[in-house]
């Protein structure tokens, strides 16, 4: 019985199960200052929910601690990655890293190669905020697009350091942001936590080599 009102819920947001992604020439762009952009496809995949089923089933998902400031603290998501090249859990992800890659080839000089998912699973599950810094963001414009899947939860991002505007959008059922430009070094971004009733969202990230 629950399992048959979740998916007369997803079908509301969702009309087919039909995994498919869409063109991307109508990605929009968003300048955001400083090198900065963000470019975004509302729903660019179908059968977003029907996806959103199958990793959150499939995925070999691993729940991670962190040391912070002396204390190990549970990371508040689950998480999932793939290396270069490697073969992604599904098909539709394999084909999403292509099409990517051909769409920014001109701009990016080079294609997006790794996948990270993330599982929120409510609204407790976040990620703080941060640049992806780590890899060769931290110096050099590049570009991590994010595949967003299941419900909708709040992407923001802000200049670095705090102040400033912050930008925000609801990503979930199939949404499609790549974040380019200077934005992993001059602006950070943030899932905060929400104490609204949510339902589990899953991210997919796709980075080029280095990139973390
Ligand atoms: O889940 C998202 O949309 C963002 C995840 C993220 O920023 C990251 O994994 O670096
Ligand atoms: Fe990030």
């Amino acid at each position: 019985m629950e399992g048959m009102a979740a998916h007369l819920q997803g079908s509301l947001f969702d009309q087919t199960d039909e995994i498919r992604l869409g063109p991307l020439d109508g990605l929009g762009r968003t300048l955001l200052g400083a090198g900065a952009w963000l470019d975004a496809l509302p729903g660019w995949l179908t059968g977003a929910d029907a996806l959103f089923g199958e990793l959150e089933r499939c995925v070999p998902w691993r729940a991670e601690r962190r040391t912070m400031y002396e204390r190990t603290v549970d990371v508040p998501r689950l998480l999932a990655s793939y290396g270069d090249g490697a073969r992604l859990p599904h098909p539709a992800l394999g084909a999403a890293r292509e099409a990517l890659s051909r769409h920014y080839a001109a701009e990016l000089g080079e294609p997006f190669t790794t996948a990270g998912l993330c599982l929120y699973r409510d609204g407790h599950d976040s990620v703080a905020w941060h640049g992806d810094r780590i890899g060769r963001g931290a110096r050099e414009d590049t570009m991590v697009a994010v595949l967003s899947l299941g419900a909708p939860r709040d992407l923001v991002l802000r200049p670095s350091g705090g102040g400033g505007p912050v930008v925000r959008r609801a990503l979930g059922h199939g949404d499609l942001v790549v974040m380019g430009g200077s934005c992993q070094r001059t602006w950070e971004h943030a899932v905060p936590k929400t104490s609204r009733a949510v339902g589990p969202r899953i991210s997919v990230q796709f980075r080029p080599h280095g990139v973390r």
